[in-house]
């Protein structure tokens, strides 16, 4: 089974805690979803490989760590999900970015795929798939399944709010993928969403309602 961080650091938690508030504005909010998502980031390259290298600092010379070099790519589910690309593009900036644009169909609450474009290597880059929500997992399992189909074989998912309910899909269809969340919240109500939750992240990062 994939490794599940659900973060418990006090700084997620105070960022989280605003952006759940009605009454956070657009401007607030992206900001503190691009924060939340570099704490993130900070937590889910913990395992990349180091190597050894040697160096002279202005006293003497020593062997220092440098990251081994792995290819790496951002892949967000969009629309939410470019709310966390900054985060993340300013921790690990060698990366390539993709994007699966999806949206979720509000009656049958089944995700519907609009756009793919990925890096041409892609199977060769562990891939961050992010996107700030994980609801009923449909989205999460397809942008998975498709990069899978594409030959990728590390991936990790990152959300800042989880509903039970979509984190047992993602973990029951997806075993091998490490996730990390920042909030695991109650439930979802009968229009699938999250509650308590932040209501929809997209409008919510766009100002589109
Ligand atoms: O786990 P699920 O039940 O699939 O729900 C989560 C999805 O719903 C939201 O996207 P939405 O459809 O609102 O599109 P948007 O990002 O364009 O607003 C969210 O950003 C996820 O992609
Ligand atoms: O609560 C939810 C559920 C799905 N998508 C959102 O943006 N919010
Ligand atoms: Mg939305």
């Amino acid at each position: 089974m994939g490794k599940l961080t659900i973060m418990d650091h006090p700084l997620i938690q105070h960022k989280i805690g605003i952006i759940r508030r009605s009454d956070t504005g657009t401007k607030e909010f992206r900001e503190i979803v691009e924060e939340i998502a570099m704490l993130e980031c900070y937590e889910s390259t913990r395992d990349l490989e180091l190597e050894d290298t040697e160096i002279e600092t202005p006293i003497a010379k020593t062997t220092v760590k440098k990251l081994a070099g792995k290819k790496l790519a951002i892949v967000p589910i969009l629309r939410a999900g470019l709310g966390m690309v900054p985060g993340m593009e300013e921790m690990i900036p060698n990366a390539k970015i993709g994007h699966i644009g999806m949206y979720r169909d509000p009656e049958t609450l089944k995700p519907v795929e609009y756009y793919c474009k990925l890096p041409a290597d892609i199977e060769e880059r562990d891939v961050f798939v992010v996107d700030p929500m994980l609801a009923t997992g449909g989205s999460a399992c397809d942008a998975i399944e498709r990069l899978k189909g594409h030959g990728c074989r590390n991936i990790r998912f990152l959300c800042i709010i989880a509903a039970p309910e979509g984190l047992a899909r993602l973990q029951k269809e997806h075993p091998d993928v490490d996730i990390v969340v920042g909030a695991l919240d109650d439930h979802l109500n009968e229009n699938g969403y999250i509650v308590p939750g932040l209501g929809d992240a997209g409008d919510r990062i766009f100002g589109t309602k």
